[in-house]
């Protein structure tokens, strides 16, 4: 029988996927956050990576693969809030939000209310520059769009600047990087993606290991993944690479710490988190 998977195609899980040979009997599809999302819970895909969030609500029949994530602790530079208005001025505004994205709508939610602010959270697509010129007064971009856009407004940024001082302004807009401020707010590492499938129906051991194998090509080799993927995204590959080695693809204690710290917040009484 195969064994259906279902993969992000963000750049940020090529580490992950780029060498990724899949066992016999195994198939996979790709697509944005939302879309893999719903082919796991509607039975489509047997295993992918999806937003935490959609784990998180469904708790009660999901488990997640207790050693892959991707997930940070700082700054993501993919999950963005571009806007004008400084963020303590973000009440009563419209606030585009991309269809893409489950997690970070959350985060962007439970962000908002930490700081006391009633934002009008709106379903809306186009870029951030789009968006800010049609009257909305700030935008929620994630993956490889938020990416180029959030260079697209700081850079170019020359080869002096450090990667510890990557600018978050420019062209009189301000990216407010969401897992940046997760971390001022809690100090945890911010987990954005679990590798999820029914609990009835794990991955096959073979697929588990072709991916553990995949991952340590793919963090020995992030020079070279991060030329390859670069040109594709129109960014320098210094940056590129620095993106890539930001992220933590191992959902190690401290990434498990920051996951319950924002089940709690995101979905209170939430079913038991289970992971295999
Ligand atoms: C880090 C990112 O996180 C992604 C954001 C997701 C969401 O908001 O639902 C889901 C999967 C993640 O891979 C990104 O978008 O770049």
């Amino acid at each position: 029988m195969t064994y259906h998977v279902g993969l992000i195609h963000y750049t940020n899980v090529a580490p992950l996927t780029d060498r990724l040979e899949f066992p016999e009997g195994v198939q996979f599809v790709s697509g944005v956050p939302t879309a893999m999302n719903a082919a796991l819970l509607d039975g489509r895909v047997d295993l992918a990576n999806i937003s935490v969030f959609e784990f998180i609500r469904h708790a009660d029949h999901l488990a997640a693969l207790h050693d892959f994530s991707v997930a940070v602790l700082g700054a993501v530079y993919s999950v963005n809030l571009f806007h004008v208005k400084p963020w303590e001025e973000l009440s009563d505004v419209k606030i585009a939000l991309t269809s893409q994205s489950a997690t970070s709508v959350e985060l962007l939610r439970v962000l908002l209310q930490k700081s006391g602010i009633d934002a009008h959270l709106i379903r809306a697509e186009g870029t951030a520059l789009e968006l800010l010129s049609q009257g909305y007064d700030g935008v929620l971009r994630i993956g490889d769009s938020a990416l180029r856009e959030w260079y697209e407004v700081v850079g170019p940024i020359s080869e002096d600047v450090s990667m510890l001082d990557l600018p978050h302004t420019g062209r009189g807009v301000i990216v407010t990087d969401l897992a940046q401020k997760w971390y001022e707010l809690t100090g945890h590492p911010f987990v954005f993606a679990v590798w999820a499938h029914r609990k009835d129906n794990p991955p096959p051991r073979d697929l588990q290991l072709a991916m553990r194998n995949a991952r340590r090509w793919g963090v020995g080799h992030l020079g070279e993944i991060s030329q390859a993927h670069a040109s594709k995204l129109g960014l320098p590959w210094r940056v590129v690479q620095h993106y890539l080695w930001n992220f933590r693809y191992h959902l190690e204690p401290p990434d498990r710490a920051g996951l319950k710290v924002f089940a709690d917040l995101a979905s209170p009484g939430h079913a038991e988190l289970t992971f295999s």
